[in-house]
């Protein structure tokens, strides 16, 4: 029997709604779409098990799909339902086989690559891997394992000659089927599907949210998907267009960022024809990712509890309406704090775009970085860098911006080199926050290539910069800032006017690394 593992639905009796039965629950999620469905009843009487199982077994064999009983395979053989899923506390997966025999599916529960290695030795018919978040319908025995958890254990079933079918289990619902399902992927292997519980058990609803989760598993967000072949005169031909969008649009960019940045970030956003909003009421990021010319900036400003928080709670609702969401990593390498709180962000949250210094790239993508504060001390060649970048682009299906004075640009597949900017940059502070608003204001309107997005932001700011540093009476830092801002709005006016002049002194290339 060939088995879809697309949306695994696991049973609680104790989370169906008062009113209802779990068969009912079950039987509405199935016209929903489930793909497969697993008996779970951690304190009930044999008898009892059964009568609800063989119930359950009618349900799911009307409906042509499995039906697996956890852990007890005297129900599963009593009912003679189609497999069994263990964990690693029950039975091992050779006795059970030896019990089941060779034509029943068994499941087993893993956590980590030792566990799925043996699974795999053992024969087990495919892995339920997770928790990867902290679940309140089971006390987990390991920490949740996150995306990067998930990643791990993938990429040894890439690994494994036979193909092993591979689903995530532990708070999966509807904020965070989509990421777990596909930012997860590795190259050569991805999962198979998510196992659900309460999301659907629990649901007033359980046709229409099993039906939005099948969705979510099988329709490859927008982010999924690399352009091929690029070049710089190709990318610079489509700049000002996209730039003159920008101001037509006029995006709303919605901006968590730090105190020193906020002013210079608005107005910013401002000059190039896009609207700032800086809110920080978690009630209120419903609404604003709800506009549709919207995106977010994630600007870390502290790693305190309350605004990691409030940052996977903003990203959370932007990435469920599919709007773009920019992360600037602020400060990223300087304190275990805010190294741990990167991670935390990357194991839940899809960034479009992350942008940072050398020094917290770096982090982000796990090396061990330099950093003074909020400024990169970094050194590493442009090699070093540039393999980081791709790397990290990949990993996280991501446009990685690392800034300096060269930015290097990258979807993981092309990279390009900036070479563009003016030395004032490096002396004025939040340079790379206001970057920040305006990749996010170019994000929107520019969504399914963020690539080209990227690096129209870039260009704008870097030529204004150079342009701003040149022009009458800027003496230093401070006569500098302002005119930055002319500049930024003199080449918006440019792009709406379809002069495209000032991209004539654009320094791009491609970069190739020789591996
Ligand atoms: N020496 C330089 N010459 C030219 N451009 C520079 C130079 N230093 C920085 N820039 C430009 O300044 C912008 C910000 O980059 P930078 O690496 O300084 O960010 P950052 O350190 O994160 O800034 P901040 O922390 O002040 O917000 C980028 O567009 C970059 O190209
Ligand atoms: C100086 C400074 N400190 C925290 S954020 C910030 C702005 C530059 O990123
Ligand atoms: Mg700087």
């Amino acid at each position: 029997m060939a088995v879809d593992y697309s949306l695994y639905l696991v049973t609680d009796s104790g989370l169906v709604p008062p009113g209802t039965t779990l068969e009912e629950q079950v039987e509405k999620a199935i016209k929903g779409g489930v793909t497969l469905v697993q008996l779970r009843e951690k304190d009930t009487e044999t008898k009892d098990f059964i009568k609800k199982a063989k119930k359950i077994h009618d349900l799911t064999k009307k409906a042509g799909i499995p039906l697996l009983i956890n852990d007890r395979l005297d129900v599963a053989l009593a009912i003679d339902a189609e497999g069994v899923h263990i964990g690693q506390e029950d039975i091992d997966v050779a006795t059970a086989r030896k019990l089941l025999g060779p034509d029943k599916i068994i499941g087993i529960s893993v956590t980590y690559v030792s566990e799925a290695t043996k699974a795999v030795e053992d024969g087990a018919d495919y892995l339920g891997v997770g928790a990867v978040y902290d679940t309140s319908t089971k006390i987990p025995k390991n920490p949740p394992i996150g995306i990067s958890g998930l990643r791990k254990i993938l990429s040894y079933l890439s690994s494994v000659k036979t193909y092993i079918p591979a689903v995530a289990i532990g708070s999966v619902n509807l904020a965070t089927a989509r990421n777990v399902m596909h930012l997860s992927a590795v190259p050569g292997r991805s999962l198979d599907g998510i196992a659900v519980v309460s999301a659907i058990i629990a649901s007033a609803d359980p046709e229409s949210t099993s039906r939005e989760m099948l969705n979510m598993v099988k329709e490859a967000p927008y982010w999924m998907s690399v352009i091929n072949d690029r070049t710089p005169s190709a990318i610079l031909n489509d700049i000002p267009a996209l730039l003159a969008k920008v101001q037509e649009e006029g995006p709303l960019v919605h901006q968590l960022i730090n105190r020193v940045a906020i002013n210079f970030a608005a107005n910013v956003t401002l000059a190039i024809g896009a609207s700032p909003v800086m809110s920080e009421n978690i009630p209120e990021f419903g609404d604003l990712a709800s506009v549709p010319s919207s995106s977010l900036l994630v600007n870390m400003n502290s790693a305190v509890p309350e605004s990691l928080d409030r940052y996977i709670a903003a990203t959370t609702k932007y990435n469920l309406q599919l709007r773009p969401v920019v992360l600037d990593p602020v400060g990223a390498g300087f304190s275990s704090l805010r190294r741990e709180a990167v991670k935390t962000l990357l194991n839940r949250a899809h960034f479009d775009i992350i942008k940072g210094n050398e020094g917290e790239i770096f982090t982000v993508a796990g090396e061990t970085s330099s950093m003074r504060g909020v400024d990169s001390t970094g050194n590493s060649t442009i090699e070093k860098k540039v393999h980081i970048a791709e790397g990290l682009a990949t990993k996280e299906k991501t446009i990685v911006v690392m800034t300096g004075p060269q930015d290097i640009i990258s979807d993981g597949l092309t990279t390009f080199v900036l070479s563009n900017g003016h030395e004032y940059l490096s002396h004025i502070t939040a340079s790379g926050c206001v970057l920040g608003s305006i990749l996010a204001a170019c994000s929107v309107v520019s969504k399914e290539d963020r690539f080209l997005a990227a690096v129209a932001a870039v260009l704008m700011f870097t030529i204004a910069a150079e342009r701003a540093a040149v022009a009458p009476g800027v003496r230093g830092p401070g006569t500098f800032i302002p005119v930055l801002l002319d500049e930024l709005y003199i080449l918006k006016q440019m792009c709406a006017n379809n002069d495209s002049s000032w991209l004539e002194q654009a320094r791009i290339e491609r970069y190739l690394l020789t591996t």
